[in-house]
């Protein structure tokens, strides 16, 4: 579903703008209001389910930011946008609680207020931690992140904040205090930093006034930034979204270097990197891993009756059940039609039997629109080699022989 924006301005140029910017983001619709009260009856007729409002601060039927009142009341997220600069109502507006204020002197103002709507879409779906034990410091904090519409978790010292983040891997940033009971912030941060598990994880500092030294101890043991108490609305809301976005733009990164574009599972690159590294922990905690090496048959058939691009579909379509059908393992694409699952082994029986259903499962498919059926082969290597690479080479072999011995079957020792 789209999220209703409301956008409230009497200039006509600068409201086609607006409806122009938000309609051009696929998750956002505008709905239009050139006055106070048309912007009421837009509330009234739309039971207040804005996801975010932009609204002009001086409107000829409300010139004193009337309006403001009446979309915060109604608790939805409100962008400024004014004609001047003014330091008092800049102060007065943030204090009321709008998510940010904004100059109309140029177009990159437009820019920025559909950088916010979007951050503002993004930050639903990410859970901040606030780890602090002064309640009115946390309950300060929390509001601002929520009108960032961040879901805030809360901790009184930093030894439940590392409980909570044990527990919940869907927190993505932990803003903490330095001074609190039984584990303080910067101890907090070391002994996060030393865990691989949260490698990821945005850690902002808060240190109080005067203190300059806990914010370089903060960075040094690892902390992404931090803010010196008391900060600025505008400042809080700045470093925190700057840290998150660096944070989507590593995972960015991440994923292009290891996840396969068309098929969206990981690419060999990651299998012989982190697959390496998976097979050597199965060797010194003394667990098999299975190496699964799987191909689709005559497969340049398809792509020489139904073309390329239904040959592509056909891949992504065969990923998508292989991900259906190993979800706990890891899947790479080794190559062109050529797939490696690493599956960790309770029993031979057990492995042979998924694999064998597997396969009986793909007979009875048919992929894409052209409703194309396929068969597959498969090479098992379950007797643990010293690396990952040569196990990939026993499965290798065993599909070879496989595809030379009738094709869609499996070949285990
Ligand atoms: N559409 C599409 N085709 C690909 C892609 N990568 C490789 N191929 C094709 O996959 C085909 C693989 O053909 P072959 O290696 O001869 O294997 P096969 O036809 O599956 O025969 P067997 O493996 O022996 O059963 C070739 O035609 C490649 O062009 C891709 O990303 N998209």
């Amino acid at each position: 579903m789209k999220n209703k924006i409301l956008l409230v301005e009497d200039s006509p140029v600068v409201l086609k703008v607006l409806r122009y910017l938000v309609s051009q983001n696929d998750l956002f619709i505008p709905v239009l209001a050139k006055c106070y009260a048309e912007a009421l009856e837009c509330l009234k007729e739309h039971s207040d389910d804005f996801f975010a409002a932009v609204v002009d601060l001086n409107l000829p039927d409300a010139e004193n930011g009337e309006i403001v009142d009446l979309v915060l009341d109604r608790q939805i997220p409100c962008i400024v946008l004014t004609g001047n600069f003014d330091d008092d109502l800049r102060l007065r507006l943030l204090n009321k609680g709008v998510v940010d204020y904004i100059t109309k002197d140029s177009r990159y103002s437009f820019n920025h207020v559909m950088k916010v709507l979007d951050r503002l879409e993004k930050n639903k779906r990410i859970k901040v931690l606030v780890a602090e034990d002064s309640s009115t410091s946390r309950l300060f904090i929390k509001i601002l992140l929520q009108q960032y519409q961040f879901q805030v978790v809360e901790a009184e010292d930093g030894q439940e904040a590392l409980a909570i983040l044990e527990q919940d891997s869907a927190i993505r940033m932990l803003i903490t205090d330095y001074n609190m009971p039984l584990i303080n912030g910067y101890d907090l941060v070391r002994m996060l930093r030393h865990n691989e598990r949260f490698k990821d994880l945005v850690i902002i500092g808060l240190s109080a006034e005067g203190d300059s030294s806990l914010s370089a101890k903060f960075i040094k043991s690892g902390a992404n930034d931090f803010l010196k108490k008391p900060f600025y609305h505008e400042e809080f809301h700045c470093r925190v979204n700057h840290n998150i976005e660096a944070q989507e733009m590593l995972q960015t990164i991440r994923d292009l270097a290891n996840i396969d574009p068309l098929t969206k599972l990981y690419n060999r690159r990651f299998l012989f990197t982190e697959g390496e590294s998976l097979y050597q922990k199965s060797i010194s905690s003394d667990r098999t891993l299975a190496v699964v090496m799987l191909d689709i048959d005559f497969f340049k058939r398809v792509n020489d009756t139904h073309g390329h691009l239904i040959g592509d579909a056909l891949l992504t379509d065969f990923s998508m059940h292989l991900k259906k059908s190993f979800p706990e393992e890891m899947i790479s694409r080794f190559g062109g039609e050529e797939f490696c699952i690493l599956i960790s082994v309770e029993s031979m029986s057990l492995i042979v039997e998924r694999l064998e259903r597997f396969l009986s499962d793909i007979k009875e498919m048919t992929f894409t629109e052209s409703e194309i059926c396929i068969t597959c082969s498969g090479g098992l290597c379950c007797e643990m080699q010293s690396t990952l690479s040569q196990a990939i080479e026993v499965a290798d072999e065993r599909l070879y022989i496989a595809k030379n011995t009738g094709r869609d079957r499996f070949v285990y020792e």
